[in-house]
């Protein structure tokens, strides 16, 4: 129950943000101040809402994106950890993944994703550092596993006309100061972050602002006359650059790409949800870790295994993991087994890989074979020690 209390107050805050202060483009809103907890929620209804489900479950529920860029590249991802999801078509929201046997998937849009994990009806989730920010409103009961799952990469930020009165404005601080905003005449921004946005322009100290909101196509906006500026997600730039709009200095509001998330509540409460975080979160770091490199072996003549190791250690890019693994290349010469060749096998960085390949050469190396990695499983991954820390353990 404890646990349980801990982690109303942030739902009661969600909760109070989409109904009673939910802004919209018909009704702008000049904000005073910036998204406050509200406590005037029932409890009980709330209390409701988290009851029963993730208490008395035992299948571990992970919650993946159903639609949306991020929808394959999720599914894309646990395949190369070896988690395929079994989905018999895109309209099933339920799915197994096969290796893990208690775990449940639900396909879920992204921002349900982390709405669920606060109610307590998905224990883990994988979705955009933006949504997590937005929707999560820095509820410590949303713990990021992994921060860093390479795709997904985008950020959130200010943009304003390239024209007109913004002409020589490039900074939000040169924003800030523009003297056309006051009460009578905010900063009209349009945005679907409805919770980062307020709380960025109040911290970067624009005070005469109105937010408006609208599902997609917010570039359009300013050339529309709806919005001065617009906060969006900007990857490549060039829905910015197609819409005569450009970023400001000191506007990222958060750099964003997929993370695995998880609830607090259900790790600590139970024992399988700890388990299959930690397994998914191997997995993940296996693969991540050995994508971006390729193990070499080559052939290199020798006196001494030692001798060997000298050569390719003084090299910048041959040091491997840890070192090289060397090991004698037996043959037989005039009835004598002896020892000329030594076979040796490194790691190395696929940027790396042909200044490797020249460095390997220099030294004597021959055979040079390059072969993708699928897992680098290390020691325990330093950001589970890092999860363990934050979740109290
Ligand atoms: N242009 C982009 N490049 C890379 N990643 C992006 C980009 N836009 C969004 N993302 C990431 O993908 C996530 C999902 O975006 P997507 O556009 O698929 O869904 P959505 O905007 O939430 O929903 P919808 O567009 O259907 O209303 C975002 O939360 C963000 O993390
Ligand atoms: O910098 P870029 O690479 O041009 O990407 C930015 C665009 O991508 C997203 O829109 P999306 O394609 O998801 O369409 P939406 O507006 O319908 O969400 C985002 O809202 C921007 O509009
Ligand atoms: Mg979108």
């Amino acid at each position: 129950m404890a646990a349980l209390q801990a982690i109303l107050p942030n739902y009661f805050t969600l909760a109070n943000v989409s109904s009673s202060s939910s802004i919209s483009a018909k009704r702008p809103v000049t904000i005073t101040c910036c998204a406050s907890p509200a406590t005037s929620f029932p409890a009980s209804a709330a209390a409701e809402a988290l009851n029963g489900s993730a208490v008395e479950r035992s299948e571990v529920r992970i919650g993946l994106p159903s639609k949306g860029r991020m929808a394959s590249e999720t599914l894309d991802l646990l395949k190369d950890c070896q988690l395929s999801v079994r989905q018999v078509n895109p309209r099933q929201y339920v799915a197994k993944i096969p290796q893990i046997s208690n775990l449940e998937v639900w396909f879920q849009r992204p921002k349900d994703i982390v709405r669920k994990l606060l109610t307590g009806d998905l224990d883990l989730g994988i979705v955009g550092l933006d949504t997590v920010s937005e929707y999560g409103q820095g509820s410590p009961e949303l713990i990021i596993v992994h921060d860093m799952l390479e795709y997904g990469d985008c950020r959130l930020s200010l943009a304003i006309p390239k024209y007109g009165i913004f002409e020589n404005v490039n900074s939000i601080s040169q924003l800030v100061q523009m003297p056309q905003w006051t009460s009578e005449k905010p900063l009209r921004v349009a945005t679907g972050f409805t919770y980062l946005g307020p709380k960025f322009m109040k911290e970067k100290g624009l005070e005469h602002v109105a937010f408006s909101t609208a599902d997609g196509a917010l570039e359009a906006a300013p050339a529309m006359g709806t919005a001065d500026a617009i906060l969006d997600l900007v990857s490549s730039g060039t829905t910015l650059r197609e819409n005569n709009l450009k970023e400001l200095e000191g506007g990222v509001v958060l750099e964003s790409q997929a993370v695995l998330v998880a609830s607090k509540r259900a790790v600590i409460e139970r024992s399988a949800v700890l388990t299959t975080t930690h397994e998914i979160l191997e997995r993940l770091e296996a693969h991540l870790r050995a994508v971006g490199q390729f193990t070499v072996t080559a052939n290199m003549k020798g006196r001494s295994a030692e001798e060997v190791a000298e050569r390719i250690l003084s090299q910048p890019s041959l040091s491997g993991l840890q070192g090289p693994t060397i090991s004698p290349v037996f043959c037989k010469r005039d009835g004598k087994v002896i020892v000329d060749y030594y076979a040796i096998v490194i790691c190395v960085l696929k940027k790396d890989l042909y200044t490797s390949v020249q460095q390997l050469r220099g030294i004597g190396g021959s055979g040079v074979l390059v072969s993708p990695l699928t897992y680098i499983f290390d020691a325990e991954p330093p950001r589970w020690a890092d999860f363990l820390t934050r979740l109290g353990h």
